[in-house]
């Protein structure tokens, strides 16, 4: 791949649906943070910290990949802590181009300090709330619901997410260990942020079948799906998905490191977006996955062969699927075909 079309796919700007917090903070600020809180490292030499926090291509399983969020999550306990790294990360996406984030978090994992969930979202908005008016980021939240975790405790997240509409949330999600519970576990929880009127985001078909996909979005009212990778084994689904204009929220490195797929090139995000699915590419955790969305652009150019042009189109998808508020929405799309049209990646 040649200097120039790197330099583009680096200064276009960018849409970023899906991204972990806790799975996006620096390894340098885990290191100061440990400090600040008094916490043991596992090891002494902070060079030697990276396989606590990274999930290689060698990761076995989602349940591998998930053991990673054990040490940033011991981290992130305090108010001080949400708003560094919240902020930091934007900071690092804005560095990227991206001009659009979606970041999400599960505020229950927050909670061992005895901050509680509305504390703990106004401290994460707090970071990218300063971020956003400093470097200019659009940035806005959606809040997890884990799925290991109680009916009646996700159903007081959605209560207190709710009270954030407007504010900077924008969206529920469902994440965390897909074998163990499927998505109908948590089908009031969803039922109620669906009547709170919070858009929806739910992983599936990313550990488990594209029976999870269906079940997503038929019964927990989901307008986009996190990774969606099993979507290729139910041909009906797939037609349904693509006229139904369900958004996937891909995460390739992500993908081949829980072993959603075997290998870059097993990946289905060519053949469904040449389809006409309306595909988009994330980086789902910076720092587990390794990774930034230009990375994740690099190696889909040269494994499947992705144009610019494609990756600008796939972010035209991401802004129209984005639960962003309408004028802003609208604002935002105008800047990226502008950019966009200017740098040659659209029909003029
Ligand atoms: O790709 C994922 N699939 C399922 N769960 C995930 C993924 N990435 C992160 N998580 C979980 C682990 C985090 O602690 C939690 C909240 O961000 O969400
Ligand atoms: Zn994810």
């Amino acid at each position: 791949m040649g200097a120039a079309i790197m330099n583009i796919l680096k200064l276009m700007p960018k849409a970023e649906l899906h991204i972990h917090l806790d799975g996006s903070v620096r390894p340098d600020t885990i290191i100061s943070l440990a400090k600040e809180e008094g916490l043991m490292l596992p090891v002494i030499d902070p060079n030697e910290l990276r396989p606590y926090l990274h999930a290689s291509e060698q990761c076995s399983s989602l349940t591998e990949y998930l053991s990673k969020f054990q040490l940033p999550l011991q981290c992130l306990q305090s108010a001080e802590s949400l708003r560094r790294v919240a902020y930091e990360l934007v900071e690092d996406a804005h560095r990227d181009h991206v001009k659009y984030m979606e970041i999400r978090f599960a505020p229950l994992l927050h909670m061992e300090k005895g901050l509680t969930v509305e504390e703990i979202i106004s401290h994460v908005l707090a970071g990218t709330d300063e971020a956003e008016r400093k470097l200019g980021t659009t940035t806005r939240l959606i809040i997890i619901c884990l799925r290991s975790h109680p009916v009646n405790k996700n159903l007081k997240v959605v209560h207190a997410a709710s009270a954030f509409i407007g504010k900077g949330v924008v969206g529920m999600d469902l994440a965390g260990d897909e074998v163990s519970y499927p998505p109908e576990i948590h089908r009031k929880v969803f039922e109620q942020a669906h009547d709170y009127g919070l858009p929806i985001t739910i992983h599936a078909g990313e550990a488990a079948d594209a029976n999870n996909i269906d079940e997503s979005i038929r019964h927990l009212h989901a307008a986009r799906i996190g990774h969606g990778v099993r979507l290729q084994d139910d041909a009906a689904l797939m037609q349904w998905v693509k006229d139904h204009h369900i958004v996937l929220e891909m995460c390739p490195s992500s993908n081949v490191q829980t072993k959603a797929v075997e290998s870059w090139s097993d990946h289905p995000i060519k053949e469904y977006f040449d389809q006409g699915i309306r595909v988009t590419v994330n980086t789902d955790n910076l720092t587990v996955s390794g990774t930034t969305l230009t990375k994740e652009y690099e190696r889909l150019m040269e494994i499947h062969d992705f144009s610019t042009a494609q990756f600008a189109e796939m972010n035209l998808y991401a802004l129209q699927a984005s639960f962003l508020e309408n004028p802003e929405k609208l604002r935002l799309l105008n800047y990226f075909r502008e950019e966009y049209e200017t740098m040659g990646l659209l029909p003029k």
